[in-house]
């Protein structure tokens, strides 16, 4: 906890430094930061956050959103996704966001691209990280990108080696982990033949989503397992929804299996467009209070991530979804 107390006391409101150190007796402190273990965030609350927003966000919005986020000490930070604008007509300013944030260096702007002409989009905007996302459910990749799972896997395969060719770095998603709302459980298996595709083919780390946030920590747990019998655990990453309340849990489990890379999203936005039901992602404020608190080091300055996802969800109209930001501005 020291770490965030010390960011606290020079960042934030004296209001904040009351309330954390209200909160202080449940940490176990240790002064020591640089012999904690780090997790990066990849913080997704952009892209995955905001995708399914129903009314058109402004592009300036967005822009305010990714450089806020950035002066918060996230190191990854996914900016947009170069999709088609007839599928998901919110990321429709793709260009326009890159071409306007301020990347600040250290810190990565990764973006979506399903196919090559999200590349070639995506490379004239100047990334230089790209995601490629399939999916363990047959039904799911259909709906999401119009194909089955071999013809995703066909399709990146010339995704990742243009964009090797370019330089850039390419990670991987493979959604509905745990579960998918046309076929409902996921067989482990199926996810570790996935992710493996996208390892083989190129992927630096391939991100394990439960899209739906169906899946509980033994369901996880079992799953990474099977994940690790054929991906290295230091290539994998979680990116849980927390529609049942279990995604804390289950990054937890995950914690425990030796994952050190959490996606998540602040104020807990997001949901996609293609999992009707599924709430938002876990809250990135609420990620980096639980790690802070068990003897891992983020970087993330929470005060101003609170801060934040307090902005953004005024922006977009209600309260911030994270519980911590919750608890910690009622002290104000
Ligand atoms: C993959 C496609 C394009 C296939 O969609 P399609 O209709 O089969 O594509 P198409 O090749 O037939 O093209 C149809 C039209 O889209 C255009 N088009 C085609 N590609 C692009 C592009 N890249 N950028 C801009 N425009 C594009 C193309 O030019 C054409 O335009 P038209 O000739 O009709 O005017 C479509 O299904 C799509 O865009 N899907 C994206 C859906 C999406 O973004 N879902 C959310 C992200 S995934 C997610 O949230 C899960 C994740 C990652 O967070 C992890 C988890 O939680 O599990």
């Amino acid at each position: 906890m020291v770490g965030l107390a010390v960011a606290t006391r020079s960042l934030a409101p004296a209001r904040f430094v009351r309330a954390f150190s209200a909160s202080r007796h449940v940490f176990k402190s240790t002064t020591d930061t640089s012999s904690r273990p780090s997790v990066k965030i990849v913080e997704v609350g952009p892209r995955d956050g905001l995708q399914n927003e129903k009314t058109l966000i402004q592009t300036e919005t967005k822009v305010s959103l990714i450089d806020r986020l950035a002066d918060t000490g996230l190191s990854a930070i996914e900016a947009t996704s170069f999709v088609s604008p007839k599928w998901v007509p919110q990321m429709g300013d793709a260009k326009q966001v890159m071409a306007q944030i301020t990347r600040k260096p250290g810190v990565s702007y990764p973006v979506l691209t399903p196919n090559l002409k999200g590349l070639e989009s995506a490379i004239a905007a100047g990334a230089k990280e790209v995601a490629i996302f399939g999916a363990a459910s047959e039904s799911f990749s259909m709906k999401n990108i119009n194909c089955s799972i071999a013809e995703s896997l066909a399709r990146f395969e010339e995704v990742v080696a243009r964009a090797k060719a370019e330089g850039l770095l390419i990670r991987g998603y493979v959604s509905c982990v745990a579960g998918c709302p046309y076929e409902g459980k996921i067989a482990p298996q199926a996810v570790a033949d996935v992710a493996k595709a996208l390892l083989d083919m190129g992927c630096y780390e391939v991100s394990l989503g439960d899209t739906i946030g169906v899946g509980r920590p033994l369901e996880i747990r079992n799953m990474i397992d099977a994940v690790t019998r054929v991906v290295p655990v230091e290539q994998l990453a979680i990116h849980c929804h927390d529609t049942y309340g279990q995604a804390l849990a289950n990054i937890y489990a995950s914690l425990e299996a030796g994952i050190r890379v959490v996606d998540s999203s602040v104020s807990g936005l997001g949901g996609c467009p293609y999992a009707k039901g599924a709430t938002g992602n876990v809250a990135t404020e609420d990620v980096v209070f639980m790690l802070e608190g068990n003897g891992f080091s983020t970087g993330v300055d929470l005060s101003k991530l609170v801060h934040v996802g307090q902005w953004i969800s005024g922006e977009l109209g209600r309260e911030p979804g994270s519980r911590v930001a919750r608890a910690l501005l009622a002290k104000e």
